[in-house]
């Protein structure tokens, strides 16, 4: 391709947002197809869901770019489509997504509009980009048109005569899509006036990267001004801030576009979207939403890209301690891959060095660790999640804490003392569910049991109701979602944002053995969930421990008050086995002195938990719900 023949106003970025399953991957094939940048065959099924954990899960986690050539009315036109995921714990692709785009498709299914339908097309208003509606999977026979076009005239400001219908599975109306690509979204709205003036100052935003073993970071940019070209000498607005007179600057040794896969050529103009790669190596230097410009020309930066808030928090230790630079290396690694992680360092006495990672979610945190062993082959054992507190501390001369001050807690080490704390804070979020009717009353009492409270409710059509609840982040991130769909049978679709803190009566529950706490297994939860909690945990400690030659206590505690108790009985030994028929008074000895063992071990009481029964125990805490 000779890009030289593209300048913006023959170019159109887009993204294909829509709520979950709704075919946006399958669509992209047939876009890829449909213009001969690849070939057709049966066998292309989300051909951009590249990731080994994309194929098996049957969902995209990662945004995939990739460049087409369309000819409408005679002309060529260049399109760079983004496809983005569709599960709200990788929203942040979304987002991250949309500021390389001018425009967006909505894709809508059969099931009508649903949650995230309704949660992408605000972030693509907030974006200003203009949607063309799309009414997908029109080949099934169950498909009601006329329903969903009435909800989608009634929550997004379309009209009829722009929704188009299509099947991406069958390729049907394929031409239409992309006839209104070009003639509906606007050119890249770009600070040059012309892509070949060679003067202009080089200014390309850097919005995603991967890592490659021998290539080191591949960075995708979208060019807003002059050019990018091979030999290029580059510096970033974040490197010239945190290096004072910029000493950071990469040559650039090979630039492209994606086809999906990568494909050299040598430069990149004004508007276009294409990847580089230049010798970057870490996290640090790889910042989503930098600025790159010339080294010796350097140009004002592009506003910050919003950081990604993490709402679950675990904690990560590799199973073999000797793999913990490992772990850190692939960490950094896939880090430049999934922005909207965060780490830190961590330590736990049985565990050893770990990290504390943040996620935005339990299927993020699930697919992270996969992906890790996956494309890295580290084992990791990752505690059970919490989500970010607050405590509100007194002022304390002693510890001199001069003023209120607020510290945040995402690990039951960061639980402060209960005497310095004025008042616990806990993370809140508005849910939005959009539910076929028959549903809503199951929905409606399983919110309220979750300690929500209802903050409107309306009807999105004649059968589909759309409800939002006040509730405790807390309560939706371990089993809400699964219960909803059960409730639903799959139907009701769920969306949330953040809605501030709100104060709770927040406990500390540690798990004593025979008197001596286990760290690793204490867990921060509401007042009202922790007997559950402590009894749920003793029970299993009492199934996992071997029994050992004297009893064990296994409790739960919050500060001084047991709240849980099992007794882990001793295990018996025959002590009179070997004495066949005998002397009575032999017996007698035998048994007293067993007695006296016994004792002397209850005195000593302390018990040699193996690592692996932690592993096993942390392990069935996270998947029982
Ligand atoms: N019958 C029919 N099935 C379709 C159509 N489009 C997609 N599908 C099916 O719908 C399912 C989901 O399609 P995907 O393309 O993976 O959906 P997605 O929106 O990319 O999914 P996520 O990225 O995980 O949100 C797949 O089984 C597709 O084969 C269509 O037009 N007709």
């Amino acid at each position: 391709i000779d890009l030289r023949q593209f300048p913006p106003e023959k170019i159109r970025n887009f993204g294909i947002i829509a709520h979950v399953d709704h075919g946006k991957s399958t669509l992209a094939d047939r876009l890829l197809e449909f213009t001969g940048t690849i070939k057709e065959s049966l066998e292309n099924k989300q051909v951009l869901d590249k990731l080994q954990v994309e194929r098996e899960r049957g969902i995209t986690v990662k945004a995939q770019s990739a460049s087409i050539v369309y000819k409408c009315d005679g002309k060529e036109y260049l399109l760079n489509l983004i496809d983005t995921p569709g599960h709200v714990d990788f929203s942040y692709e979304v987002s991250r997504s949309l500021s390389a785009c001018q425009g967006v498709i909505l894709v809508d299914a059969t099931q009508g509009v649903q949650a995230q339908t309704l949660a992408n097309y605000l972030l693509s208003m907030e974006h200003g980009l203009p949607v063309i509606p799309v009414i997908n999977k029109i080949d099934m026979p169950r498909a009601n048109i006329a329903k969903v076009e009435k909800e989608m005239l009634n929550l997004l400001d379309v009209h009829t005569s722009e929704i188009i219908h299509i099947s991406a599975k069958l390729g049907q109306n394929i031409d239409q899509v992309l006839e209104a690509i070009v003639k509906q979204l606007p050119s890249p709205n770009l600070d040059c006036k012309s892509s070949y003036n060679s003067s202009s100052l080089l200014k390309a935003l850097l919005f995603d990267s991967t890592y490659e073993k021998f290539r080191g970071v591949i960075a995708n940019v979208a060019i807003l001004d002059g050019t990018m070209k091979k030999g290029d000498i580059i510096s970033s607005v974040y490197l010239q801030q945190k290096d004072g007179n910029s000493k950071s600057a990469y040559e650039v040794k090979e630039v492209g576009i994606l086809r999906p896969e990568h494909v050299s050529t040598d430069v990149l103009y004004a508007g276009q979207v294409g990847y580089i790669v230049c010798g970057m190596k870490t996290v640090a230097d790889a910042q989503i939403g930098d600025t790159l410009y010339h080294h010796k020309h350097p140009v004002q930066g592009l506003p910050k890209f919003k950081k990604a808030r993490p709402v679950v928090f675990g904690e990560m230790f590799p199973l073999d301690q000797s793999q913990f630079k490992n772990l850190d290396a692939a960490l950094n690694r896939l880090m430049l891959n999934d922005r909207s992680v965060t780490k830190l360092n961590s330590k736990s006495f049985l565990l050893g060095s770990g990290f504390r990672i943040g996620f935005l979610g339990l299927l993020h945190m699930d697919v992270f660790c996969q992906r890790l062993e996956q494309e890295f082959g580290t084992n990791v054992v990752m505690t059970s999640p919490t989500v970010p507190y607050k405590a509100i501390l007194n002022p304390n001369k002693r510890l001199q804490i001069k003023e209120e001050k607020e510290i945040t807690i995402t690990t039951p080490e960061d639980y402060p003392s209960q005497n310095l704390v004025k008042d616990f804070l806990q993370p809140m979020i508005i849910g939005t569910v959009i539910t076929p009717l028959q549903y809503s009353q199951d929905i409606m009492e399983l919110c309220t049991a979750k300690n929500g409270t209802a903050v409107g409710n309306s009807y999105i059509s004649e059968t589909s109701l759309m409800l939002q609840y006040r509730l405790p982040l807390d309560e939706i991130v371990v089993d809400f979602y699964d219960k909803l769909k059960s409730l639903s049978s799959g139907y009701a679709s769920f969306d949330y944002e953040d809605d501030g803190y709100e104060s709770v009566n927040l406990s500390k529950v540690d798990i004593l053995l025979n008197g001596e706490i286990v760290q690793e297994l204490s867990k921060i939860c509401t007042l009202e969930k922790s007997r559950k909690i402590g009894a749920k945990t003793c029970a299993k400690l009492k199934d996992l421990i071997p029994r050992q030659p004297f009893p064990v206590s296994i409790q739960a505690v919050i500060g001084k008050s047991v709240i849980a108790r099992q007794t882990l009985p001793a295990a018996k030994k025959d002590v009179l086995a070997k004495t066949g028929g005998g002397d009575y008074t032999r017996k007698l000895k035998l048994l007293r002195r067993e007695a006296d063992l016994q004792k002397h071990l209850r005195a000593i009481g302390k018990i040699k938990v193996p690592k692996n029964l932690f592993i096993k125990m942390i392990f069935k805490l996270r998947h029982s719900k």
